[in-house]
């Protein structure tokens, strides 16, 4: 694997406030990676200066080996983005506006610019007005645009904010099968994490401007297994929690503590005359980690 974009130290503060501290990530060839974190935490200033247009105070990003603050055209050959609200001319049609951001950058390509619209599923409606757009469309449109320069990495602010669960699915199958088909790169900041669960490969959640976690999302559903035990009498929760440990998480449910052999909680349970009713291993969502991380509980690898 060859490392496609590299942020490196990156420091940016805003008035005297600072929107980011020391922040570094690196995005390998291929890989789709989610950036997390709570309004404000410094997801979009990150965006901002990966495409040059924020010039942070330290640090540097490189795509493919090239320093975007050093020489910005250069390195944002090979990119594509959405990056804020998409500016289109709501009075013309989406054709006409993917010509005129293509006469921008290197002229109209009529053959590269049917193929995106057939991608992005535009088709009936590239002839008709912006204005008369839905919000998904909008967005189709505005993934047109971003694939137009024939990107290796796609950069997307907040892809899937505001679109119903079917545009939602309609997008993440989208990326999944650009990724499959061109081992497109693609970073992108989001809320919605049962999306960013599905789609990526890793994460970093940002906490007021500093990086407070990177992992793999395959590693920490797999790695960290909790279990859930059912006793029965449910009294005998409190005694066995207070012994061993673990969280009261419903009538007779105790939370396993991390780190301990269920096999040793179990046996110790029913020494002290418990019933076992259920046991499970839970699978920790991505909303869990977030949570856990955000609310100062540490991280858990
Ligand atoms: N141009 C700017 N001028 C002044 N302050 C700014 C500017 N851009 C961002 N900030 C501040 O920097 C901090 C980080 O903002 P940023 O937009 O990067 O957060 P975010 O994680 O993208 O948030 P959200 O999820 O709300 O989009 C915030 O405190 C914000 O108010």
């Amino acid at each position: 694997m060859s490392t496609m974009l590299e942020a490196i130290g990156l420091s940016k503060k805003f008035g005297g406030k600072p929107a980011l501290k020391e922040v570094s990530f690196r995005l390998e060839r291929g890989e789709i990676y989610g950036l997390l974190g709570h309004n404000g935490a410094g997801k979009s200033t990150s965006l901002g200066i990966i495409l040059g247009m924020v010039e942070p105070d330290l640090g540097e990003v490189r795509i493919d080996g090239v320093s975007v603050q050093a020489k910005r055209s250069q390195a944002l050959r090979k990119v594509g983005a959405i990056f804020e609200a998409p500016a289109f001319y709501d009075y013309m049609s989406g054709w006409d506006n993917l010509k005129i951001l293509m006469s921008y950058s290197g002229g109209f390509d009529e053959k590269a610019a049917r193929e995106v619209v057939e991608r992005v599923g535009l088709v009936k409606r590239i002839g008709s007005k912006v204005r008369t757009y839905s919000h998904g469309m909008r967005q189709r449109l505005a993934l047109a645009q971003s694939l137009l320069p024939e990107p290796e990495l796609l950069l997307l602010d907040e892809p899937t904010d505001g679109l119903d669960p079917e545009g939602i699915k309609w997008f993440r199958d989208f990326i999944l099968q650009l990724r499959e088909e061109r081992g497109m790169t693609v970073l992108f900041n989001s809320h919605l994490l049962s999306e960013v669960e599905l789609m990526c490969d890793r994460v970093a959640i940002l906490r007021e401007g500093k990086r407070v976690f990177e992992g793999s999302v395959k590693s920490f559903r797999d790695d960290v297994p909790v279990y859930e035990v059912q006793l029965e009498p449910w009294e005998m929760c409190m005694p066995i929690v207070h012994e061993l440990g673990g969280e009261i998480v419903g009538p007779g449910k105790i939370s396993l503590p991390r780190g301990i052999d269920p096999a040793v909680f179990v046996e110790r349970a029913i020494r002290a005359g418990a019933k076992v009713r259920e046991f499970a291993r839970i699978r920790r969502s991505l909303e869990d980690v977030y949570m856990e991380i955000l609310n100062g509980e540490g991280s858990p690898n």
